[in-house]
């Protein structure tokens, strides 16, 4: 592994991630990606540590991702599901995480539908002085680091497989299409590619849009249709002035269970206006890539032979990264423990 300085404990946001971490991270991960090519897929750097994936929400792929991650690393591993916990005796989240803490748990990585649990409970571990990393996992409409970490690792190796960096990205046309409002995939995102230098363009009809966004342009009297909200962060009310020679089109999911009002006409007719198909993708460079966190519901913001096609579709890569970045989040916040 790549030698570096890491003086993170926990990773919650990428608000204040640094150029120099973003690329340690990717480094690491380009490290990890040729340790999984190999047949012995396994090293031992975790040993002896416990990581607990604590999903008080659903998931299939970054659960299942982290736990591989931590099992390549040759870290012990504890799942937790909310459903099936005492939590339904009554139990409570900061003492479902100290029952954890209990049993030597190194490293916790927590899902919750709230935003700010993660962050609740790594100031409770910080409070007990216990030196126990937490890794945010998604947190309801506020951030998704892991995988706004995977997709940058994505899409740098497709321009530098060998040496994948952030700098690869500086002044790419980057669109991001849909539900920016519910989206914590999107708010990671943010962060990461304007610290890229990328060009962020934010198309979504305006109920799927932040207020704060909106105002924010309506103060400044902007009438364009196609507003700048600073230097590199653009908002479209359409999506064609997003996906004008777009390099890169990230789509999302509409985020139903986190809607409560209706937000839309119908699915129809959001499919018709802001989902991706490979005809409205003729509107961007031909070498076109495009992105989706997972889950998809296809039809909807992705039409399904797009979605399938190896020649456009970054879906099944996305997930494969998601290996490698989480063994590197969790190789970097468990490796300085032994020395404490
Ligand atoms: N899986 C991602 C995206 C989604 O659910 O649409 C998340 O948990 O935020
Ligand atoms: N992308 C993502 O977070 O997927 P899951 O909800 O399946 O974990």
């Amino acid at each position: 592994m790549p030698s570096t300085t890491w003086n993170r404990h926990h990773v919650l946001s990428l608000a204040d991630f640094t150029t120099t971490e973003y690329d340690t991270v990717l480094q690491t991960a380009a490290s990890f990606q040729e340790v999984l090519s190999r047949r012995t897929k396994k090293v031992p750097s975790l040993q002896g540590q416990v990581v607990a994936n604590l999903f008080f929400e659903p998931s299939t792929r970054t659960r299942s991702s982290f736990e591989l991650a931590a099992k390549r690393l040759s870290a012990d591993t504890l799942n937790f599901t909310a459903a099936s916990s005492s939590m339904t005796k009554g139990e409570t989240i900061l003492d479902t995480a100290k029952t954890y803490l209990a049993m030597g748990t190194d490293i916790m990585v927590i899902r919750h539908r709230e935003a700010g649990v993660p962050n609740a409970i790594a100031q409770e571990m910080d409070r007990l002085g216990v030196r126990v990393s937490v890794l945010n996992a998604g947190d309801g409409q506020h951030e998704h680091p892991s995988q706004a970490l995977l997709d940058l690792f994505t899409i740098c190796k497709l321009m530098d497989c060998s040496h994948p960096r952030l700098e690869l990205l500086k002044n790419k046309k980057i669109a991001i299409v849909g539900d920016i409002l519910h989206s914590r995939v999107a708010r990671s995102n943010i962060w990461s590619l304007t610290a890229s230098g990328a060009q962020v363009h934010l198309a979504a009809p305006p109920t799927l849009l932040p207020q704060l966004f909106q105002d924010f342009v309506l103060e400044r009297g902007e009438t364009d249709p196609s507003p700048t909200l600073n230097r590199q962060l653009f908002l479209h009310w359409e999506l064609e002035p997003a996906l004008k020679d777009a390099d890169l089109v990230m789509t999302l999911r509409l985020q139903k269970e986190r809607m409560t009002d209706h937000l839309l006409p119908s699915l129809r007719e959001y499919h018709q206006t802001f989902g991706i198909t490979r005809k409205k993708l003729k509107l961007c460079q031909p070498h076109v890539k495009v992105l989706h966190p997972g889950p998809v519901n296809r039809g909807v913001e992705i039409s399904s032979d797009l979605m399938d096609d190896p020649e456009f579709s970054l879906i099944q890569s996305q997930v494969t990264s998601g290996i490698a970045i989480r063994m590197a989040l969790l190789y970097l916040l468990g490796s300085g423990k032994d020395s404490a």
